[in-house]
């Protein structure tokens, strides 16, 4: 760690602890926009039409020098040029992270990777075009003449949450797909699905970037089956494809090269739904959209690329992050969509923030020394507000709330629609302005309460305030617009692997379940636990398993 940098975030932490100049609580509000009426202005910055407004935090220009010095320390401006550029940033697996390239129309430069990378790219999505079309069109149908109608993703973490995510944003009542997913190996799952779906119709993709995931591979084998009940082995074959790095597994599954639709190991699952991954969204979204979607999240590359660090949104989010994690000790955020259609995106977030940041040492391998990334949890609102919201009003930490508002609905009932930006509006509000002892004094005052009563209820309806919020405003949720807010948590997310040193492309904190899984399995399928083999906590479990199984 060089002088520089630790000198940085001494102090930003600094910051954190230290009273105001005017004796106020660097964690308080209330007093920054009591003295400055322009708080607002000076705090809201936009690219293109997506507005973010950090006003409701409590970083003033202090706070905010601090921070921006921390992100020149860290050298955020050369890491987002090497990411663009192709440089090995996820140093632990010898990796680019060039999801921005898939954004890059062909013939340009700027985040686009290379020559090379950019004709791999581009020969893809010709072939995914091809291909889309040649579905929609008819020329490509089921094994009994059959037209598809039904489009089945199969995949887990990354192969599954962008895309579902996706479809439910953008869903179109024109499509002339419907996309359906499987993702959790549990059969239940399956269940569900084979009610909706009849094997003539439907196109299965296998979409795994490793093609060698335990669940998805079941899964595979499952619905293979399952095609063939009906079409034969050849019939279940022609309505399979696959959408891979590896090749080799995919043509063992038994799916030919040419429904085999690649990309290149420098896309992170986390990162994929621009990629081959996002073939299911073509199918039931179309081509157009699924361009469009990519062009709202170029927009955002260039944006992040160009912007100066001050008026750069995914930096600046970043930057919110830290002085919430790091100089005030909040270990949770909550994101609130105020839109049904966003319902995936928060779990779309856990694994986005929380594969990536969940890290305890640096690119180096030194320990971090300080928290990094925050449990991410969240609902849309207005649904939120009646659950958990009580524990960000009232509870004992501050969690500080992504609220995700957009302007204009796609249906025609206004009064939902202001019902729903009310509240959205009202929340962020509330979390800042609280309610002090005197105005619920009065208003129990008002309602006619006894003393008594005001004294025993008064400490249980007062509302600290001062409760941190970022708000992101669209004027629509349309496939730019989405492309745009996806990229930005992105660029984020690669910002604060930079400002802590940590290496947000990896996940190696996955593979150890994965191991201890393999032996459990064998034990399962054998009926006995192998003795000695567990800690006593697992080994009983499994006994018990066992029993209440074969019980059964
Ligand atoms: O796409 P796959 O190779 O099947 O991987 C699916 C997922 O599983 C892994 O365990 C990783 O944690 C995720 O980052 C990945 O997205």
């Amino acid at each position: 760690m060089n002088d520089i940098y630790a000198e940085a975030w001494k102090a930003v932490e600094a910051a954190g602890r230290t009273p105001r100049a005017d004796g106020t609580s660097p964690a308080s509000i209330r007093p920054l926009f009591a003295a400055d009426p322009k708080r607002f202005e000076r705090y809201s910055f936009s690219a293109d039409n997506l507005l973010l407004d950090i006003s409701k935090t409590s970083i003033d220009e202090g706070a905010m020098a601090a921070l921006l010095n921390l992100a020149r320390a860290a050298k955020v401006e050369e890491w987002r040029s090497g990411l663009s550029e192709g440089a090995l940033v996820n140093a632990t697996e010898r990796r680019r992270a060039l999801h921005m390239a898939l954004r890059a129309p062909s013939g340009s430069t700027t985040g686009a990777g290379g020559a090379a990378v950019q004709a791999e790219i581009q020969a893809t999505f010709a072939r995914m075009h091809a291909f889309t079309q040649a579905v929609h069109g008819g020329a490509i149908r089921g094994a009994t003449g059959e037209r598809f109608t039904h489009v089945l993703n199969i995949g887990i973490g990354g192969s599954d949450l962008g895309p579902v995510m996706a479809t439910r944003a953008l869903i179109n009542p024109a499509s002339p797909m419907v996309a359906l997913h499987l993702g959790n190996v549990d059969g239940h799952g399956w269940r569900a699905l084979l009610a909706t779906m009849d094997p003539k119709r439907t196109l299965v993709l296998v979409s795994s970037k490793t093609f060698t995931t335990q669940e998805t591979m079941a899964n595979a084998r499952l619905v293979k089956g399952w095609l063939a009940e009906t079409l034969g082995e050849a019939g279940a074959a022609s309505h399979m494809a696959a959408l891979s790095t590896n090749l080799v597994a995919c043509a063992e599954f038994g799916i030919p090269s040419e429904r085999v639709f690649p990309f290149g190991d420098y896309v992170g699952g986390r990162f994929s739904l621009w990629s081959a991954i996002g073939l299911s969204l073509a199918l039931a979204l179309g081509w157009d959209t699924f361009q469009r979607m990519l062009a709202g999240a170029r927009a955002m590359d260039l944006h992040f690329l160009k912007a100066p660090l001050e008026k750069n949104l995914p930096v600046l989010l970043a930057l919110v992050e830290v002085w919430h994690v790091n100089a005030l000790g909040y270990s949770r955020r909550a994101v609130l969509p105020y839109d049904e259609r966003l319902r995936r995106l928060p779990a779309h977030l856990q694994q986005l923030e929380m594969e990536s940041l969940g890290k305890r040492v640096t690119l180096e391998g030194a320990p971090v020394g300080r928290a990094t990334g925050p449990v991410v949890f969240g609902e849309p609102g207005t649904s939120a507000q009646h659950s958990f919201m009580q524990l960000v009003h009232q509870g004992t930490e501050p969690v500080p709330v992504d609220f995700i508002l957009i302007a204009r609905p796609d249906h025609p009932w206004a009064e939902n629609h202001r019902i729903l930006l009310a509240n959205g509006l009202a929340q962020a509000e509330g979390l800042l302005s609280g309610k002090d002892e005197a105005t619920v004094r009065a208003e129990m005052e008002k309602a006619g309460a006894d003393a008594a009563t005001i004294e025993r209820l008064l400490p249980h309806r007062i509302f600290p305030g001062d409760r941190p919020s970022t708000s992101i405003l669209l004027p629509r949720l349309d496939p730019f617009s989405f492309g745009q807010l996806i990229a930005l948590y992105e660029h984020k997310v690669a910002t604060l692997g930079a400002l802590w040193g940590i290496n947000p492309f990896d996940q190696w904190g996955v593979e150890l379940g994965k191991q201890l899984a393999g032996p459990l399995l064998k034990e399962l399928e054998l009926g006995e636990p192998a003795t000695g083999a567990h800690d006593s906590s697992t080994e009983g479990l499994l006994r018990e398993l066992l029993r209440l199984r074969d019980e059964g």
